[in-house]
């Protein structure tokens, strides 16, 4: 038995901690930052830095989009922030969002990417393949995978919702992400606010199981229907995502400041309706 909390046990203790369901999420691009990060090489960190460091009070969970920064070269500011968000906020999971899904091999060598290279808590992982593209996640003990089940775009109900034995296959993916593919226990669903009668579906399917939910923000998904639809009876259960819409809050040298009190408000307003 390993002594370090699993995902699963960090995530419960970081929602009762912190009174918040908010996962601020860090999709950095650098032609939105302010002028005083211009032409700093290290510019991608510095700017998750302060967002990480002026939100943390007002989060349970931080989720890197792995794309924002790979297509700037910048894996190793990515390494350098999750270090940070570990050592200056320990009890805070990571998410990598990197949406992976490939054979076992090459998903065992995406597995080690996520958990060994970046350190990562948790990481998203697309189930389009089938569980023996999932499996080599789980053998990495107390890691978080988070499978996408019904996603935010307009695009998802492209696939996510044909017919399969009388029922959507995302409503296929919950239960088997629920009755099968759950070895290790530490196993979560995408399930996109901008669809709130699809969470309650998968909430109902998949018990107390996390749910991480973008949508919220930006993308126009409703607060107050998404938090009703899939809170546990515990009034916790998901990770409420927000990225560009507090990222972005402030266009100055003070966008740290405003993107606490973009934080602050978004996570009070998910708070009203837990
Ligand atoms: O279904 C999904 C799965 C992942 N995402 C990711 O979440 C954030 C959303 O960003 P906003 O700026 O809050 O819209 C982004 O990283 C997506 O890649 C998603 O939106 N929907």
């Amino acid at each position: 038995m390993s002594s370090t909390p699993s995902f699963i046990e960090t995530l419960t203790s970081a929602w009762q901690r912190t009174n918040s369901l908010l996962c601020v999420g860090l999709d950095p691009e650098p032609a939105k930052f302010p002028g005083a990060l211009a032409n700093r090489p290290d510019a991608i960190f510095e700017f998750c830095r302060a967002i990480v460091d002026a939100t943390a009070p007002y989060a349970s969970a931080f989720k890197p989009q792995i794309a924002y920064f790979a297509a700037h070269r910048a894996e190793d500011q990515l390494e350098a922030l999750i270090a940070h968000i570990h050592e200056r906020h320990p009890g805070l999971p990571v998410i990598l969002d990197a949406k992976r899904g490939d054979i076992g091999s090459t998903a065992e060598q995406y597995a080690r990417e996520a958990f060994v290279r970046y350190g990562a808590d948790a990481v998203t992982v697309n189930p389009y393949m089938g569980f023996d593209s999932v499996e080599p996640y789980l053998a990495h003990e107390g890691k978080g995978v988070i499978v996408l089940c019904r996603t935010s775009n307009p695009g998802g109900s492209d696939l996510q919702f044909l017919e399969t034995g009388g029922r959507p296959l995302y409503q296929v993916v919950a239960q088997l992400a629920a009755e099968k593919w759950n070895a290790n226990g530490q196993l979560g669903l995408v399930v996109g606010a901008t669809f709130p009668k699809e969470i309650e579906i998968v909430r109902q399917i998949v018990g107390d199981m996390p749910l991480l939910i973008p949508g919220i923000g930006a993308q126009g998904g409703d607060v107050e229907a998404t938090v009703r639809a899939g809170r546990t009876a515990a009034g916790a259960g998901m990770m409420i995502n927000s990225s560009r819409a507090i990222l972005y809050a402030g266009k100055g040298d003070d966008f740290a400041a405003a993107a606490a009190r973009a934080a602050e408000e978004t996570r009070d307003k998910i708070n009203a309706y837990r």
